[in-house]
């Protein structure tokens, strides 16, 4: 693998219970950049993630990360790699009963040895990176939402990873706490040296800070470029994305039988009374 490439995913495939999610992926991603995974929902970019992280193992392909194939890791091995990875999920998910500055030194307690005094440093200086030092003892509970994801970011990259993951990061914020939070994730990046992976359906935020962005449909890969050839593409789905059209080929329903055959004159649902 070139030294350049950090995450090198190979025809991946994802069955749940018998159903396929992932149909082949194939993404290479170099070391640095920051690069946004989109499409509609339910096509399987949580799963995706999963797969990089080693919480899903595929059925079939491979995810290499650096010059491990993450599929073939032990438990023990999985548990080394994630000190080496932030995640950050959709709303944050702080712990409601630790204050700020716990939240962010988690990780550093859980996965090091560090002293007070060190782990003290590096939580005002994560805290510093997003502009909330000065809260670092206040509650979750008493935080805005912008701020909460402030907060999940810099426990996001307390341990200093090479690669961080966000899902869907910007969700239930406004205009301008995105604009912070997207800003953020890419000097983030660039300062910390790591290279960021965002699931995302924002994508004016992800054209303004990401260096390349993918298009799933149906667990593939159907459209790939960076924003200025994504925002000059002629191609349907990047259209229906980039303009945000309801009607394309992406669907937004999730596939159910004929109204017919579910509603109760066709007297096929089993479902409620
Ligand atoms: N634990 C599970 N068991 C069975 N099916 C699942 C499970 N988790 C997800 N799925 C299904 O796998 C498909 C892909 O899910 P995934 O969460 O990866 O989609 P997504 O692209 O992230 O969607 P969204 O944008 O709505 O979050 C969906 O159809 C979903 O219903």
């Amino acid at each position: 693998m070139s030294e350049n490439i950090l995450v090198d995913i190979e025809d991946l495939h994802f069955t749940y219970d018998g159903r396929p999610v992932l149909q082949g992926i194939n993404m290479r991603i170099p070391r640095g950049k920051v690069v946004a995974i989109m499409g509609g929902s339910g096509c399987g970019k949580t799963t995706l993630l999963r797969c990089i992280g080693g919480q899903l193992r595929p059925s079939g392909g491979t995810v290499r990360l650096a010059d491990a194939v993450v599929s073939k890791m032990s438990e023990a091995e999985l548990y080394r790699l994630r000190r080496r990875m932030g995640m950050l999920f959709q709303f944050g998910a702080l712990f409601t009963d630790l204050s700020v500055f716990e939240n962010v030194a988690f990780p550093l307690r859980e996965h090091t040895d560090l002293s007070d005094e060190m782990i003290r440093d590096l939580v005002l200086m994560k805290l510093e990176a997003v502009g909330l030092r000065g809260a670092h003892a206040l509650m979750p509970g008493s935080l805005s939402g912008g701020m909460a994801r402030r907060v999940a970011l810099a426990r996001a990259i307390a341990l200093d990873p090479m690669l961080v993951m966000y899902d869907e990061p910007f969700t239930g914020l406004d205009p301008i706490a995105l604009g912070v939070i997207g800003r953020l994730i890419r000097t983030l990046n660039d300062a910390l040296g790591a290279t960021s992976i965002m699931v995302t359906h924002d994508v004016q935020e992800s054209l303004q800070i990401v260096d390349y962005i993918y298009f799933l449909n149906g667990g593939r890969v159907v459209a790939e470029g960076t924003p200025d050839e994504i925002r000059a593409s002629r191609d349907p789905f990047v259209h229906q994305f980039v303009h945000a059209e309801p009607d394309g080929p992406v669907h937004f329903d999730y596939p159910a039988a004929s109204m017919q055959a579910d509603f109760s004159l066709g007297g096929g649902y089993a479902g409620a009374a």
